[in-house]
């Protein structure tokens, strides 16, 4: 099976590099209540764009992380993680000006109604600076993975911007996650501009409804048309743009004019978060094997369904074999809700 949307240059011997934020999630032990009666947490890495390189590296992919980190206890945790899960984390650099590590408390009140607190003043992976950016780290990449909460802020704005300009020079795939975490933004204008901007220079687009609503600020889409909404980004970089729509499955477009949708699976959720970190990892490593872009929607919706069924977004990304079963367990009416 193949996909002409995106080419993926076969030469190249790093499949995938991420750059934006390595965090720490600590999701509640005691779930099913709110967070003012959770009283021990789990910590895990977090932060959508090492979740997803955590997924590619865990689907067998060689895969690499640009990052910052603090100098301290949490940072290192997070430094020997990515190099425990085999990621290179040679770009993964370590502020030396006090700042600290984002944290996300995750808050399960129950398997539809959670929410995420965090903590994100003074964190060290906004610090990121373009000259810390490896071209040649790029240049090796088949694929680069832009996430939103990046753009938040300079110097990790620029860092993106600078990545986003080496690996058009070099020919690796784009992919966007935009990941909109309202927190780490000061100004609606300002993020929609930010962006549009990122999003121009982006081969696949992935975001929910409500993010692309955030962007067509700057635009005219008032019945919030998803057709309209990809449309708008064949007209710059993007071959794919997909929309999830949460447990009611996900659509995408193709340049040539085609829509693929895909069904969620039944999954016996715990939580929702880290649904739409592993669905990225699952789509883009299907799209990496050659497969058809239904094929690689399935694996991604499958990949989520494993991770929302445990406690972890992180540590639950699942190994190919994993995900397979998962289908073929559904489609023998084995997995109900
Ligand atoms: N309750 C659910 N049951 C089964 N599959 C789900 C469910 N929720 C999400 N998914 C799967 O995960 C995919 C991505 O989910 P969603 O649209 O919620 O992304 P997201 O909002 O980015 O996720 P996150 O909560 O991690 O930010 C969906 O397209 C679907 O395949
Ligand atoms: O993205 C974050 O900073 C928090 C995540 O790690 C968290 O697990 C989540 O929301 C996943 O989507």
């Amino acid at each position: 099976m193949t996909n002409n949307a995106v080419v993926f240059d076969a030469a190249k011997p790093l499949d995938f590099v991420a750059i934006g934020r390595l965090c720490i999630d600590l999701n509640a032990n005691e779930i099913n209540r709110p967070m003012e009666e959770t009283v021990t947490f789990t910590k895990y890495v977090g932060g959508s764009p090492a979740n997803i390189t955590i997924g590619m590296s865990r689907l067998g992919l060689k895969t690499a992380f640009i990052g910052k980190v603090a100098d301290d206890q949490m940072g290192r945790f997070i430094t020997g993680y990515l190099n425990k899960e085999g990621i290179d984390s040679s770009s993964v650099t370590v502020d030396r000006t006090g700042a600290v590590t984002g944290l996300a408390f995750t808050e399960i009140k129950s398997p539809t109604d959670c929410s995420i607190l965090m903590y994100r003043d003074n964190v060290a992976d906004l610090k990121l600076e373009a000259g810390e950016v490896r071209e040649a780290l790029i240049a090796d990449a088949k694929m680069l993975l832009i996430s939103g909460t990046a753009l938040a802020k300079s110097p990790s704005r620029e860092a993106v911007f600078q990545a986003l300009d080496y690996a058009k020079q070099h020919g690796a795939v784009i992919a966007f996650d935009l990941d909109y975490r309202p927190y780490t933004w000061t100004s609606d204008e300002e993020t929609a501009v930010y962006y549009n901007l990122a999003a121009e220079k982006c081969d696949i687009i992935i975001g929910t409804r409500e993010e692309f609503d955030m962007m067509e600020r700057l635009g005219n889409n008032p019945e919030r048309d998803d057709h309209v909404t990809a449309a708008k980004w064949f007209r710059h970089s993007a071959g794919i743009v997909i929309i999830k729509h949460g447990k009611d499955g996900s659509i995408a477009y193709t340049k040539d004019g085609a829509s693929h949708r895909a069904r969620s699976f039944p999954a016996k959720v715990v939580k929702t978060f880290g649904a739409g970190d592993s669905y990225a990892a699952g789509f883009l490593y299907g799209l990496m094997q050659g497969w058809d872009i239904s094929a690689s929607m399935e694996f991604g919706s499958a990949a989520a369904c494993i991770v929302i069924s445990s406690h972890s977004c992180s540590d639950a990304m699942p190994k190919a074999p994993e995900v397979h079963d998962y289908i073929e367990r559904c489609l023998r009416g084995e997995i109900t809700i």
